[in-house]
């Protein structure tokens, strides 16, 4: 795909009112190569743009030049010649290009010197962007500018990337605060580190409890916006009527109670990151308005017609399943697609055993901490039985259940080391579900009840060892059997055939 950015002149539109083709018209129709789509970015004469826009299809459309996209982008300038707001915003564009296309062309002929200035220093930095020209006779050639700077440029941006990451937090440290020693915590570490200095938007699956939090915290912590703000919000928690001014902000009497504006969580994160936990209790208003935020990387506050540009990464986290909201309707497949450049899958505690022990003592020195602060509470130990009895346990509620769970039975010991024994009397016992009056009247009868009850236990044990990665004295314990040799004998009983060696 092929596409042609330019800046659209004071001469392209006065070119235009006289029907004549000059500078970007002339590249557009003239060039040897057909451009798919054609961005003309505006930053004055904004009631010339619309017209401008379908003079150029026209223009198009009479040259037999097929095309499938001219649109005009708005640039908010401080000035037509302030270096600062115009580097930001071609770079942007640059970027945005680039990850739609690869054979990117810059016009060269329209735009103010500061505009074309940094065209060519941003399109030749970048990416291997081809230049052209148009002569005031409408002739259009293609420009060689032979400087070499891609490979100056790079040189020059990992030094600053090592300056700055000499003060910022090593990569290692950003990530200290994630128990990961078991294997497969590393490799979702490992991926993590890959993913956080790339700025792509970052989804985190994982059930509740699972560190989706502390892994968002690490990804900013190791990227290049560690110095700025981390801003986090739980979508679920937010008052449906009040979320997009939460998100994206208000202007004064926007709504009754606006007294005065309010800077939403986009402004406050600029620069930085926001986390938006559970993104999949957003409401289907919401999500819409946060695809335009990705897309346009603009906001428009609540009751405002301005729009504002926003640099903000987003980590989005859901222990929902994103796949089938998006299949029953309940989730956009655009935004998810939009959002889920990286996928960060976090793993269960109970599918990760090796990483208990270590888990274990982190948490116990922060409740260590916590009782320091009471004189009459003594610093806990743990016992190795306690700890085998951790590996034992399912932890639906994860790392967050364990840690509970640990704090209670800190509380609750009277000894100085904690035992299985408190370990077990501080679960909260979770209330044995039966099969209740729902699951019967699905029933219709006449049915055969032994087949009905096979396939119940059947669909049951499947499950368990599903939600225990395998592990057979796990899914033993979820289903109320003594033992996994219990399991095994009622595995072979319905015929599922015992795979799993994991005990
Ligand atoms: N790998 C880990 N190492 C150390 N602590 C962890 C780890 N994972 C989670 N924690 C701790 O567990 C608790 C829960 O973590 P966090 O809030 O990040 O989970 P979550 O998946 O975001 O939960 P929820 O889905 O309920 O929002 C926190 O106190 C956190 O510090």
């Amino acid at each position: 795909m092929a596409t042609l950015i330019s800046w659209l002149g004071k001469a392209d539109i006065d070119h235009m009112k006289q029907d004549k083709n000059a500078a970007l018209a002339s590249i557009a129709l003239k060039s040897s190569t057909a451009f798919d789509r054609i961005l003309i970015l505006g930053s004055s004469w904004e009631e010339d743009w619309q017209p401008y826009r379908d003079w150029l299809k026209k223009q198009l459309a009479i040259a037999h030049r097929p095309y499938l996209d001219v649109t005009v982008q708005r640039a908010r300038l401080n000035s037509p010649i302030h270096y600062p707001s115009i580097a930001k915003f071609t770079q942007r564009q640059i970027h945005n290009a680039l990850e739609q296309d690869d054979d990117i062309t810059i016009s060269l002929t329209s735009g103010t010197p500061a505009m074309i200035t940094l065209a060519v220093l941003l399109g030749k930095s970048i990416g291997s962007c081809r230049f052209m020209q148009s002569s005031p006779d409408g002739d259009v050639h293609e420009v060689d500018i032979p400087l070499d700077f891609a490979s100056e440029y790079q040189r020059s941006a990992m030094q600053a990337l090592q300056t700055s990451a000499a003060g910022q937090p090593k990569l290692g440290k950003a990530f200290d605060k994630l128990t990961a020693n078991s294997q497969v915590m590393q490799q979702v570490v490992e991926r993590a580190q890959r993913l956080a200095p790339t700025d792509a938007s970052v989804m985190v699956l994982g059930e509740t409890g699972t560190g989706k939090e502390v892994m968002a915290q690490a990804i900013h912590a190791a990227s290049l916006r560690a110095n700025k703000p981390f801003r986090a919000v739980n979508c679920g928690a937010l008052p449906e009527n009040l979320v997009d001014s939460i998100l994206f902000g208000h202007v004064k009497g926007a709504f009754t109670g606006a007294d005065k504006e309010h800077q939403g969580l986009f402004a406050q994160a600029e620069g930085g990151t926001l986390f938006l936990d559970e993104i999949g209790e957003l409401p289907l208003s919401v999500q819409v308005k946060l695809l335009r935020a990705l897309q346009e990387r603009e906001i428009t506050k609540v009751g405002g017609t301005q729009s504002e540009p926003v640099d903000v990464r987003i980590i989005a986290a859901t222990h929902r399943d994103l796949f089938e909201m998006v299949a029953c309707g309940e989730f956009r497949e655009d935004l998810f697609y939009r959002l889920a450049v990286g996928i960060i899958e976090l793993p269960p505690l109970r599918a990760r055993q090796d990483d208990l022990p270590e888990l274990l003592d982190t948490l116990l020195s922060e409740i260590n901490q916590q009782l320091a602060t009471h004189p009459q509470l003594e610093r806990k130990k743990l016992s190795v039985d306690a700890i085998n009895f951790a590996k034992s346990q399912p932890w639906a509620g994860n790392v967050r259940e364990l840690w509970s769970t640990l704090h209670r039975a800190a509380l609750w010991s009277g000894a100085q080391e904690i035992s299985a024994v408190d370990m077990e009397g501080a679960l909260l016992k979770r209330p044995q579900k039966s099969v209740n009056s729902e699951m019967a009247n699905t029933l219709t009868l006449p049915l055969n009840l032994q087949q009905t009850l096979d396939s119940l236990k059947r669909t049951a044990i499947e499950k368990a060892l599903a939600q225990t990665a395998g592990n057979k004295s796990q899914a033993a314990k979820l289903l109320g059997a003594s033992s996994h040799q219990t399991l095994g004998n009622w595995m072979k009983s319905v015929g599922l055939t015992q795979t799993t060696d994991t005990e």
